[in-house]
C-alpha cells in the first residue's frame, strides 16, 4: 500500500489551538484534526502546509517548526503525518470549507476525538507547549 504524505499544521496562539473536524464523508470522518493535508509533487512541507492552511482555514502561514513526524497505517490507508508547529500566521482561522473550526485551550485538546495517528502528535505538542 502506498503512504500518503501529509502536511499537517498545529496552529498555536496565546496558549490555544486551532483545530477543524473532517467531514462525515472523508477518510476518518467526524474526527477533529490540526488542518492539513496531502503534499503535491514537487512541494516542501512547508509549502504545502501554507498552501492547505490557506484552502481550509483561511490563514497566511508565515512561519514553521517541524515538531515531529508520525506513520500510521490504518489498515484501510497508510499515512505518514509530517507535522509542523505555526509559529507565525496572518488572519483569523475559520472553517472556509465549511467544516467546525474552533480554539482549544492546550488542557482540553484531550478531551477531543482525533483520528488514532494522532496520540503521537496531542502528546508533542503538549511536552512543547504546555
Ligand atoms: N489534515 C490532517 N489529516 C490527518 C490528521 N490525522 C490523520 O490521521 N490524518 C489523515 C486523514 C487523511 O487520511 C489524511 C489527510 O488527508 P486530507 O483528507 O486532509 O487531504 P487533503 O486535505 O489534501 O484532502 P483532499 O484534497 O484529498 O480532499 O491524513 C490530522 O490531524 N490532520
Ligand atoms: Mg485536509
Amino acid at each position: 500500500m502506498k503512504t500518503v504524505e501529509v502536511a499537517v499544521g498545529v496552529i498555536h496562539r496565546d496558549g490555544q489551538i486551532y483545530i477543524t473536524r473532517r467531514a462525515q464523508q472523508l477518510h476518518q470522518g467526524g474526527k477533529w484534526e490540526f488542518p492539513g493535508g496531502k503534499k503535491e509533487q514537487g512541494e516542501t512541507v512547508h509549502q504545502a502546509l501554507c498552501r492547505e492552511l490557506t484552502e481550509e482555514v483561511g490563514i497566511d502561514v508565515q512561519s514553521t517548526e517541524p515538531l515531529l513526524v508520525v506513520e500510521h497505517d490504518y489498515g484501510d490507508k497508510k499515512v505518514r503525518l509530517e507535522t509542523l508547529l505555526v509559529t507565525r500566521f496572518g488572519g483569523e482561522p475559520y472553517g472556509r470549507e465549511g467544516q467546525q473550526g474552533q480554539w482549544v485551550k492546550l488542557n482540553d485538546l484531550s478531551n477531543f476525538d482525533f483520528p488514532e495517528a494522532n496520540k503521537a502528535i496531542l502528546q508533542k505538542v503538549l511536552e512543547a507547549l504546555a
